[in-house]
C-alpha cells in the first residue's frame, strides 16, 4: 500500500515576493485586500465534507481596526464534536488505504493552488485577520505553508523507502501505517502555515484530523480549508471545527479513538491537554502520540567582541517583527556594559524610523497585537516594569486600543536577571535587556541558561570564535534553534527544522522527517520463503 516506487523531487523554498512600490505583485495584493475588506464571510464548521451551521455564532474582526467585522463564524457544541470524531474515523479507513503518492499528490496540488491561484488572497486574509504586514504574511502563508506541503512530500518518500535488511530466504518489510485513531490538531493564532501543517503532516502519513483553529486566525484558516477541498482532499480527512477549545478538548480527550494530539500554542494549554490525556489513559485503544511546540523566552546574547549595529538590527527585527508574536521572538537580551551605550543609541535611531498602524498602509512595519486580552496583558507587564525599582522602560511603553490593539515597540532595561519580563513569556513587542559586566561572560551565560524554563530559540553575537564555542557549550540545552550572529527568528522549512525542548515542547522539529515519523505506527513484517520442516538445531546432534 505504501510502497515507494516514486519519490517527489527535492523542492526549492517558495520564493518570497517583496511587494516593492510599483510592483505588479503589490497591485495584486492591494486588489485582494480591497476585495476581502469589502466582503463579510459566514464561516461554518466542515464535518465529513458537509458545512454545518449551529446558529451559535461569534465574530472575526481586524485587530488593527476592531470595529471592522470580517466574518461571523459558527461554534461547535458537544454534538458537533462527536460528529467530527465519527467523520474522522469513517474517513480513516479509505484514506489510510490510499497509496501515499496519491495522498501526497492532493497536497502537492493544494501547495500549487496556494502558490499561484490563491496566493494574494491567502496573503491578504492573513494580513487582515492576523494583522501582519505584507512581508510577514508572505513568509507565513503563502510561503511557509507551501514549503511545509512540498518538503513533507519529499521527506515522506525517504521514510517509506527506509526498509530493513532481508537475509537469504526471508523478506522483511516495514509498513508505515497511520495511527490507529484520529489526530486532534489544536492550532495557534500566529502562523497559518503552522495551523495547516499541524493537520497536513499527519494527513500525509494517512491519518485523519479534527482541526480546532484559533478563533483569531479563523479567517485565513477557513480559506486554507476551502483550498484543501478544492485540491481534492476527500470528505472527513480534515474536519474543521471552530469553537471553544476547553469544550472540544474535554470531548476529544475522552474518546477511546484519540490516536494523536498535534499542538502548537502556549505551554499552559499544552500542559492542560496532556493532563487530560493522562487522566483518560486507561480508556484509549492505543497510547496517543503527543507532539507539542509551545512557548519561548528567546534570547540574544552579546559578547564584547560584537559589532553593535548588527546587534541593534537583530534586536529591532527579532523583537518587534509581527509585534513580537512569534514563539521565536527575541524577548530578553544580555548585553555587556562596554557596548550598551552604543547599542541603545542605535536601537533608538532605528525605532525612530519605525511606523505603526493599519496593515493596508504599506509604510507601516508594525501593526496591531492580536486581541484585547493580549493587549491588556502586555500593557499590564509594561506598567509593572514602569513601577518597578529594578527596571526602566527606555523606548516605547505606550499603547492605544481605541481603533486597533496598538502597542509601541518597547525596550525595558533591568538590573535583575530574574526580573518578571526576563523569565516569563510575554507575547508582544517587548524586549528586556540585562546589562552584564564584561568580565562575567561565562557566569552570565549560565544565568541565561538557568533563569527561564523555556528552551526554544536563542542567538549569540560575537566576532571572537572562542566566545562562540563557549556559548554553544554552556547553552547546549537552552535552545532547540540556535543562531550565530543572527536574530533568533525566521526559521525556514528544510533549512532550520524548528522546535525546542524544556517548557518549549517535545522538539519533534516541524518541517522535517522527524515530525512525519511521529504520525506513523510501524508494522514490521517478516515473510519466510521456504519455512523449515525440522524443529531441531545442529547442536542437538551430540552431547
Ligand atoms: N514552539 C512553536 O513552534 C510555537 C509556534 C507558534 C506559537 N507558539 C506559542 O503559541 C502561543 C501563542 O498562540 P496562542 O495564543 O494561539 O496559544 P493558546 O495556547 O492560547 O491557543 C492555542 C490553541 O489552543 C486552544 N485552547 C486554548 N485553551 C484551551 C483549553 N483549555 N483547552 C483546549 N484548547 C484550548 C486555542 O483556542 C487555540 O486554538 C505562544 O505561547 C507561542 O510561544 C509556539
Ligand atoms: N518559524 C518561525 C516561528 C514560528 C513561531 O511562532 C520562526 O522561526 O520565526
Amino acid at each position: 500500500m505504501n510502497n515507494a516506487l516514486f519519490k517527489f523531487q527535492k523542492p526549492c523554498n517558495e520564493p518570497v515576493k517583496g511587494y516593492a512600490p510599483g510592483s505588479e505583485e503589490k497591485a495584486e495584493l492591494k486588489k485582494a485586500l480591497h476585495r476581502l475588506a469589502s466582503e463579510k464571510w459566514e464561516i461554518p464548521l466542515v464535518i465529513g465534507g458537509r458545512e454545518v451551521r449551529t446558529g451559535d455564532t461569534g465574530e472575526v474582526v481586524m485587530p488593527h481596526d476592531h470595529r471592522h467585522v470580517l466574518a461571523t463564524y459558527h461554534k461547535a457544541g458537544e454534538k458537533e464534536v462527536r460528529m467530527a470524531i465519527e467523520a474522522a474515523m469513517k474517513a480513516h479507513r479509505e484514506w489510510a488505504r490510499m497509496p501515499w503518492v496519491e495522498r501526497a499528490s492532493i497536497l502537492q496540488r493544494a501547495a500549487e493552488l496556494i502558490a499561484t491561484k490563491y496566493r494574494y488572497l491567502v496573503n491578504a486574509s492573513v494580513m487582515l485577520g492576523q494583522s501582519k504586514n505584507p512581508f510577514q504574511a508572505e513568509i507565513d502563508a503563502p510561503c511557509e505553508l507551501v514549503d511545509f506541503l512540498r518538503f513533507n512530500n519529499f521527506f515522506a518518500g525517504d521514510i517509506y523507502a527506509d526498509q530493513p535488511c532481508s537475509e537469504k530466504g526471508v523478506i522483511n518489510r516495514m509498513e508505515y501505517r497511520p495511527l490507529e485513531g484520529f489526530v486532534f490538531a489544536l492550532t495557534p493564532f500566529n502562523f497559518t502555515a503552522i495551523a495547516s501543517n499541524l493537520n497536513m503532516s499527519p494527513v500525509l502519513m494517512g491519518n485523519t484530523t479534527i482541526w480546532k483553529p484559533s478563533t483569531t486566525a479563523l479567517y485565513s484558516n477557513y480559506l486554507v480549508m476551502q483550498i484543501f477541498r478544492e485540491a481534492g482532499l476527500p470528505d472527513g480527512v480534515v474536519n474543521f471545527v471552530p469553537g471553544q477549545g476547553s469544550l472540544m478538548g474535554k470531548v476529544i480527550t475522552a474518546s477511546p479513538d484519540l490516536g494523536g494530539f498535534h499542538f502548537t500554542g502556549s505551554t499552559a494549554t499544552f500542559n492542560y491537554l496532556w493532563g487530560q490525556i493522562g487522566a483518560n489513559l486507561a480508556g484509549y485503544k492505543s497510547y496517543p502520540r503527543i507532539v507539542g511546540e509551545t512557548g519561548g523566552k528567546d534570547f540574544i546574547f552579546v559578547h564584547p567582541s560584537s559589532p553593535t549595529t548588527e546587534v541593534a538590527a537583530a534586536i529591532v527585527r527579532g523583537a518587534f517583527e509581527y509585534q513580537g508574536q512569534k514563539c521565536s521572538a527575541a524577548s530578553r537580551a544580555y548585553i555587556p556594559k562596554s557596548l550598551w551605550g552604543s547599542i541603545r543609541s542605535e536601537i533608538g535611531d532605528m525605532l525612530r524610523e519605525v511606523k505603526m498602524g493599519d496593515v493596508r498602509d504599506f509604510t507601516n512595519l508594525v501593526n496591531a497585537v492580536i486581541d484585547e486580552p493580549s493587549f491588556d496583558n502586555i500593557m499590564a507587564n509594561i506598567e509593572y516594569a514602569k513601577h518597578s525599582s529594578d527596571a526602566e522602560v527606555v523606548f516605547g511603553g505606550r499603547g492605544d486600543k481605541s481603533v486597533g490593539y496598538f502597542i509601541e515597540p518597547t525596550v525595558i532595561v533591568t538590573t535583575d536577571p530574574k526580573f518578571k519580563t526576563m523569565v516569563e513569556e510575554l507575547f508582544g513587542p517587548v524586549i528586556t535587556v540585562f546589562v552584564y559586566d564584561d568580565a562575567k561572560y561565562e557566569e552570565t551565560l549560565d544565568l541565561c541558561d538557568a533563569s527561564s524554563p523555556y528552551a526554544l530559540t536563542g542567538s549569540i553575537f560575537a566576532r571572537d570564535r572562542a566566545a562562540i564555542t563557549t556559548a554553544m557549550e554552556r547553552l547546549r540545552y537552552a535552545a532547540g534553534n540556535f543562531y550565530i550572529n543572527d536574530k533568533p527568528t525566521g526559521a525556514v522549512v528544510s533549512q532550520q527544522p524548528f522546535g525546542g525542548s524544556r517548557a518549549s515542547g517535545t522538539n519533534d522539529k516541524a518541517g522535517s522527517a522527524l515530525n512525519l515519523i511521529r504520525w506513523t505506527n510501524v508494522r514490521a513484517i517478516k515473510e519466510t520463503l521456504v519455512p523449515p520442516t525440522d524443529f531441531r538445531y545442529p547442536f542437538l546432534g551430540e552431547k
